[in-house]
């Protein structure tokens, strides 16, 4: 069930296949450890989770979105019909992330996420498209629980340069050039 919000991110659900569960608060791996999960793993992580867990890391990518504080003012001056229409038949996955979580049972979360305008502000100068370190915290701390790929026109290694976190899958040139973690090599397929 792949969602794409206005601010580029995706969350797909992906059915779960077997893994170890070392038994910690999240008893899953990190991507870094590989991706693959069992659905009990999976279950008892969704569990752990919880509602306080999942509003924290959705609000904490909502406060430090770039493109959230855009669409805000605009709401704030005044949306035109066309553009609420637009904003109906293109939910926000960050406004429907308990529904996402609901549909998610017994699958497996995979976050997709855009870089320039989505994990970092619009700027002119594409060299200076920094992002913020409350993003970077943001990003790592959900690559602690769900696989996570960034996804770029950019050449994979800027993309990289700009975000520093080795725990990631990048895709950079739009999906030409693809590398994860490490250990993603050791997965059986
Ligand atoms: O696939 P994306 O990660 O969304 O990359 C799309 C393009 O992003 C960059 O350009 C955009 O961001 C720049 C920095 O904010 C901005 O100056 C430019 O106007 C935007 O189009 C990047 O420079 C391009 O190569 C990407 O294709």
């Amino acid at each position: 069930m792949p969602v794409v919000s206005e601010v580029g991110i995706t969350v797909t659900a992906a059915t779960a296949t077997a893994c170890p569960c070392p038994g910690s608060l999240f008893p899953y791996p990190p991507p870094r450890a590989g991706m693959a999960v069992s659905r009990k793993c999976l279950r008892a992580a969704q569990a752990e989770l919880g509602a306080g867990m999942l509003s924290g890391l959705v609000e904490s990518m909502r406060a430090s979105s770039p493109t959230h504080a855009r669409a805000a003012a605009a709401l704030a001056a005044g949306v035109d019909d066309e553009h609420a229409a637009w904003m109906a038949r293109h939910p926000s996955a960050l406004a429907k992330f308990e529904e996402i979580v609901a549909a998610s049972k017994g699958k497996q979360i995979v976050m997709f996420l855009d870089y320039d305008g989505t994990l970092s502000p619009i700027v002119d100068d594409p060299d200076a498209a920094f992002m913020s370190e409350t993003m970077r915290m943001a990003v790592r701390s959900m690559a602690k629980h769900f696989p996570t790929a960034i996804v770029s026109g950019r050449c994979r290694d800027k993309v990289f340069e700009f975000v520093k976190l080795a725990e990631l899958y990048y895709a950079g040139s739009h999906g030409m050039d693809i590398k994860g973690p490490e250990m993603l090599r050791r997965i059986k397929r």
